[in-house]
């Protein structure tokens, strides 16, 4: 019953956000969702639908919120003192803020990467990658080296690498250290790929060469982006939610969300079309 209630739900949403047909699984559902640091209020009330093998994007000024939200995806938000979230954000079945989900296996399904490359300094490039699955028991060499392969190969990195894994993560360019940070993301086998703002830091090739890769893992993985270039969003990304904020001092919200092409030509309200044409922000 409750089922049926949640699907009539999200249709309604579908039809508000433009989408005509339910176009996959959704994986990710957020509802009401609101996040506090001690008492200020960061997002108030966002309710989305994350969809599986898609790029969803968050774009918006900054200080709305969006960082915050990811967070909340994959119960990061937390770990800060004082932080807390209210709402409920389903995954699959489950609230993922019920008491009996255990917080580190649900970021394992539920991966993120970080604006800035962060690859763990005094381990070689193989390791790295490794670090995850090794936290996870798995101890078998030929798996091991498998496993490292592959993921080096989905993010794109493997060609460059192949005869150094045993150098340190550090010797790489900062591009190539994120694309290291996509692949040990990728190691743990997530079903979803949390990046905030992964290209912000790297140079237009660099930049280029993620966004491919983002592209080709949609395949497999879902992935949620947020980017400050709308450029970007409009370039990578199948759905598009923007947040901002009424007045100084408010919360976040979420201000329209539809896919991408629709956002970005005929977007609902106003202040997103004065935000996608560069009229503020
Ligand atoms: N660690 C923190 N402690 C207190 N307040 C915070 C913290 N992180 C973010 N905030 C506040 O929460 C609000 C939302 O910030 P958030 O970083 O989520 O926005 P954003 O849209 O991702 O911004 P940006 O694009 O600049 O990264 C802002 O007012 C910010 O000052």
């Amino acid at each position: 019953m409750e089922e049926q209630a949640r699907s009539r739900t999200m249709s309604l949403w579908h039809r508000e956000a433009g989408v005509t047909e339910e176009p996959t699984q959704a994986v990710m559902v957020a509802e009401k969702v609101s996040a506090w640091y001690g008492s200020r209020l960061a997002i108030k009330d966002v309710t989305l639908t994350i969809w599986k093998h898609r790029v969803t994007a968050f774009i918006g000024p900054s200080g709305c919120g969006k960082s915050t939200f990811l967070r909340t995806l994959n119960r990061m938000h937390e770990l800060l003192p004082g932080a807390r979230v209210e709402g409920r954000i389903l995954f699959g079945d489950q609230d993922i803020y019920d008491p009996d989900v255990d917080p580190v296996a649900l970021r394992r399904r539920v991966g993120m990467v970080f604006q800035r490359p962060n690859p763990f300094p005094t381990m070689s490039i193989f390791d790295n990658v490794a670090a995850g699955l090794r936290l996870t028991g798995l101890r078998n060499r030929a798996i091991l080296e498998e496993r490292v392969e592959n993921s080096l190969r989905q993010a794109a990195l493997w060609e460059e690498v192949k005869d150094s894994l045993r150098k340190p993560a550090t010797a790489l360019s900062g591009g190539q250290q994120q694309r290291l940070c996509i692949a040990r993301a990728l190691a743990v086998e997530p079903d979803v790929i949390l990046m905030d703002e992964p290209t912000s830091s790297l140079d237009p090739i660099s930049t280029q060469k993620i966004e491919d890769t983002i592209t080709e893992l949609k395949e497999h993985y879902t992935i949620v982006i947020v980017t400050h270039n709308l450029q970007q969003a409009a370039r990578i990304s199948d759905y598009t939610g923007l947040f901002l904020i009424r007045r100084q001092g408010d919360p976040g919200e979420l201000w329209e969300m539809a896919p991408t092409e629709k956002l970005f030509s005929m977007p609902s309200r106003p202040e997103t079309e004065s935000y996608i044409t560069g009229r503020f922000g």
